[in-house]
């Protein structure tokens, strides 16, 4: 019983490298800072059970390298993510100037309906900061995605970061925005009786052989 839950959802760790992609999925997973962080080879993963809007759903997470000779092999990660958490490091303003970059690539190579919130990680290096939560909300604004600021040596945000990403694809699967059963979706059941419940909820096609017409 201890691994039972609603959803499982794939997500994804992008950003450029050394902006603390690994050291943010540390802290979700072990809630404690990874004091020797190495550049990722390729990708790494985790897996974590979260409590979001009632529902218990298990993330697959792929932590990807952020550096450019990995790029063809963390390209092929994209395919199927439900979620992505999108990091910069706010005292980086080249790993902030490549954000359109990062979500272009998201786009285009992951499900057209993933869900990205914008991390701004090493907040806990304020003196430090060449990039304003300011300009960020903006930029966020106007790509329509959501923004925080996190740590991922202090703890501060990181959970929130996944949380809201989570609850933004489950609200969207419960309006309809979003429907697990598409190929590449992402999303998967665990839990069978969902699957009923949102069959329950859909309409039935309409009978032909019913037509009332002429
Ligand atoms: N002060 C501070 N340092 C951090 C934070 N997060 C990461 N770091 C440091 O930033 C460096 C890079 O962190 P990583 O997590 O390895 O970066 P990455 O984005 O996974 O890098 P790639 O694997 O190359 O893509 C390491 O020296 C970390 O100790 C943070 O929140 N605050």
């Amino acid at each position: 019983m201890a691994d039972s839950y609603d959803y499982l959802f794939k997500f994804l760790i992008i950003g450029s490298a050394g902006v603390g992609k690994s050291c943010t999925l540390h802290q979700l997973l072990e809630k404690k800072f990874k004091e020797d962080s190495t550049h990722t080879i390729g990708v790494e993963f985790g897996s974590r059970i979260v409590h979001v809007g009632g529902k218990s759903v298990k993330l697959q997470i792929w932590d990807t390298a952020g550096q450019e000779r990995f790029r063809s092999v963390t390209r092929s990660y994209y395919r199927g993510a439900a979620g992505a958490i999108l990091v910069y490091d706010i005292t980086s303003r080249e790993s902030f100037n490549s954000l359109s970059n990062w979500l272009t690539d998201a786009k285009t190579l992951a499900s057209p309906n993933i869900v990205i919130i914008l991390c701004g990680n090493k907040k806990d290096l304020d003196a430090e900061r060449e990039v304003t939560f300011l300009e960020a909300s903006r930029f966020a604004q106007e790509n329509e995605i959501n923004f925080l600021e996190s740590s991922a040596l202090t703890g501060e945000n990181v959970e929130d970061a996944f949380n809201k990403c989570a609850k933004t694809i489950l609200t969207r699967i419960e309006s309809g925005d979003i429907n697990p059963e598409t190929i590449g979706s992402g999303i998967q059941y665990g839990d069978p009786s969902l699957r009923r419940l949102r069959n329950a909820r859909t309409p039935a096609p309409a009978d032909p052989n019913s037509c009332k017409c002429g």
